[in-house]
């Protein structure tokens, strides 16, 4: 892994947006379609901000989830509807979005579906995840009911997960997906998750899940404000 620290938030957000805009655009020299995976949570925001007006050809671009909580798209907790907010606007509002939730009780009645949209798709041109404290990325969370098919050699490309402490269940790219991503960022902000990930080098990724995804990745740092 390769860590990249910036002086504030703010400016990783310009600067991170601008390095995966850069290699969209070499993706979509060389390919018809790219595909950009991008993570849900707090801290991606301000990255979809500076990146959704970047003058690419969005149209080209096809956008995924590295994983979904499993609710409707209105909901306060639901990843799509960040990226809908936040990153499917301006000039990123000709993408095409491929979903990783569909209306059904429990993901496991509409997986196949979903995955066989995604499948041609494959594979990842540009990935940005995030990470939590305790080292999980995507939903290859500590302790969850499949972490461990999740993450192994031959997983498929969606595996439906439920943790202890996760409100809902979700549903994640498999770390082998992932991981074969041509371009791997990691976005993270404070002392705390920096701790994290230096401890997850040194781990196996059924206890620290990121480690299974770090080789060759880039992460991007700031401190916290305050920090
Ligand atoms: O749905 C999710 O929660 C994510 O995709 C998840 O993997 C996220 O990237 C980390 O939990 C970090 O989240 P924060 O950026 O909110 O700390």
């Amino acid at each position: 892994m390769n860590l990249t620290e910036y002086a504030d938030a703010e400016m990783m957000a310009i600067d991170l947006a601008n390095v995966l805009a850069g290699e969209l655009r070499v993706a979509l020299g060389a390919n018809d379609r790219a595909l950009f995976v991008v993570p849900g949570g707090t801290t991606p925001g301000p990255v979809f901000d500076a990146l959704c007006d970047a003058d690419l050809d969005w149209a080209r671009v096809d956008v995924l989830l590295s994983d979904e909580r499993w609710r409707p798209e209105v909901h306060v907790r639901s990843n799509t509807r960040l990226i809908r907010e936040r990153l499917l606007v301006g000039r990123a509002a000709a993408a095409r979005y491929l979903p990783l939730y569909a209306k059904a009780a429990e993901p496991e009645a509409v997986l196949a579906e979903l995955e066989a949209n995604i499948v041609p798709a494959l594979p990842i041109a540009v990935c940005l995840l995030g990470m939590g404290a305790d080292m999980h990325t995507a939903s290859l969370i500590p302790g969850a009911d499949r972490l461990e098919e999740a993450l192994s050699r031959n997983a498929p490309v969606l595996v439906a997960m439920r943790a202890p402490g996760a409100q809902e269940p979700r549903v994640t790219l498999s770390a082998r997906v992932l991981d074969g991503a041509i371009a791997k960022h990691i976005v993270i902000t404070g002392a705390r998750k920096r701790a994290a990930i230096e401890r997850a080098r040194h781990m196996r990724p059924i206890e620290a899940p990121v480690a299974a995804v770090l080789d060759g990745a880039v992460v991007h740092w700031a401190p916290e404000e305050g920090e």
